[in-house]
């Protein structure tokens, strides 16, 4: 059964916080675990890669097999039906014009003394794009990923995916041959975040690794970053659903069921003023789940970490979902803009009863590459900036110096750096 709070009830702020704190992407277990696989990476490269991958994908690949030919590539592509290829190109599309639209303008101005300042942004060169693929696959990631980089300008993109059992889905490889994606390996999980960030004597080191994954995933990137920079911690999927009475409870649970069936860690919340659409929610996920092919895997989900909270008023659905900082945010009332300004901690934010979150995985050209685990509070989607980096650009004349060198003389002397002070001073003295 998933977990009933109520904001009336007194031990409600303490079951509150149990329930932010049940959530965890990272346990003690999964980072000894994962530190063991970065380190074996590192130690023996493509050796330990595909040792790895054999182990947890059930394959029996040498190291020759690492990366996808581009004819594997072709012959996938061309088996995956007209009809799913045009879907991809839609959802690429749209993706693309979203994503065109957050390149950012560099930016050069001279000050009043005479300083030009400015900010140039450029891409990163080579970034490693993870696509998860253990319990399910997804192409859509393919595409999150893929697209952002290439309008960022990314001239070297690796995109790694697990093949369980030695299967490859082939609309994922066609997803990749959209987005122009021809570096591709067959390997997941920590070992593939370790080998994209150290690299390997088949797989060169990348700069930045993006992208979803399960916990092992996000728990690599976590320990790589500095080595290399990640996006964000994207672990497994969380929907936070605020309902009042105009709120249809079939469509609700099916939001909820929607994130549920990613497996293992996905998290369904449901807040709202109104307790009769709770109870009809919860009777609508029994129903609406016994019909589902993977009821297992979604029902395991709601019953360990699901939650129906109600609330007093919607205000106070915005205070909890503040403190929830899910990745995605449904406001399924009449007015969902009136609660807008109100959510400042999420991922992503969908509007009003005919915005399931589904549409925003797959085709409405947002990314669906989102913060989980709370990291909203200070974390942001996949999007462009993230494949791009910005320098600051700096210029005097011999008049700004003059004018800036005194100020700047006296706080290189108060960190007592005489060099710095020196390096100012010298060049005023001609
Ligand atoms: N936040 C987002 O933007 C977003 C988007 C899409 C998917 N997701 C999430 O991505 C996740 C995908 O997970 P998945 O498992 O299907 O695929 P995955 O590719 O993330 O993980 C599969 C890999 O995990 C590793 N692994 C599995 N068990 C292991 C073990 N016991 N020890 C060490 N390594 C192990 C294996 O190497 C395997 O190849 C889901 O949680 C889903 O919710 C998140
Ligand atoms: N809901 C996931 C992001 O949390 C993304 C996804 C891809 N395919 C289906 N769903
Ligand atoms: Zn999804």
């Amino acid at each position: 059964m998933p977990l009933r709070l109520d904001s009336a009830q007194p031990d409600f702020e303490q079951r509150f916080v149990d329930l932010l704190g049940a959530k965890r992407e990272s346990s003690k277990d999964v980072n000894d675990v994962v530190a063991g696989i970065i380190a074996d990476v590192r130690a023996r490269g493509d050796e330990a890669v595909v040792e790895l991958t054999n182990k947890f994908d059930r394959t029996s690949f040498t190291t020759a097999d690492i990366a996808f030919t581009a004819e594997e590539i072709a012959a996938a592509a061309a088996e995956v039906p007209a009809h799913v290829r045009a879907a991809l190109q839609t959802a690429h599309d749209r993706i693309k014009s979203h994503h065109e639209k957050q390149k950012p303008q560099d930016h050069v101005y001279t000050d009043a003394l005479g300083v030009t300042l400015g900010s140039r942004w450029t891409a990163v060169d080579a970034v490693g794009i993870y696509v998860p693929g253990g319990l399910a696959s997804y192409p859509s990631s393919v595409l999150m990923n893929a697209v952002p980089a290439r309008v960022a300008g990314v001239s070297r993109i690796a995109m790694a995916v697990p093949t369980p059992d030695g299967e490859i889905n082939p609309t994922v490889l066609a997803a990749a041959q959209i987005a122009g994606i021809t570096e591709i390996y067959r390997i997941g999980g920590a070992q593939a975040v370790a080998a994209l960030a150290y690299g390997t004597a088949t797989i060169p080191r990348v700069d930045k690794v993006t992208g979803p994954g399960n916990a092992y995933v996000a728990t690599a990137k976590r320990q790589v970053f500095g080595q290399v920079g990640i996006d964000m911690i994207a672990g497994p999927s969380e929907v936070l659903v605020i309902a009042d009475s105009s709120a249809n409870p079939a469509w609700v649970a099916a939001d909820l069921i929607a994130q549920a069936e990613h497996g293992a860690g996905a998290q369904s919340i449901l807040v709202t003023t109104d307790p009769r659409l709770a109870d009809a929610v919860e009777a609508e996920m029994d129903r609406q789940l016994s019909l589902l092919p993977k009821q297992a895997i979604a029902r395991q989900g709601w019953n360990e970490l699901g939650a129906i909270i109600t609330v007093t008023s919607l205000d106070q659905a915005a205070d909890l979902a503040n403190r929830i900082a899910s990745e995605h945010v449904e406001i399924a009332t009449d007015d969902p803009q009136a609660l807008v300004p109100k959510i400042r901690h999420a991922g992503a934010i969908f509007l009003g009863h005919h915005t399931p979150e589904a549409i925003g995985d797959y085709v409405g050209g947002s990314n669906h590459v989102l913060p989980t685990a709370r990291s909203a509070r200070f974390a942001s989607g996949l999007g462009v900036l993230d494949f791009m980096k910005r320098t600051s650009i700096l210029g005097c004349t011999p008049f700004s110096l003059a004018a800036l060198a005194e100020p700047a003389v006296t706080i290189a002397g108060v960190e007592d750096l005489d060099g710095h002070g020196r390096s100012i001073s010298i060049r005023l003295n001609r």
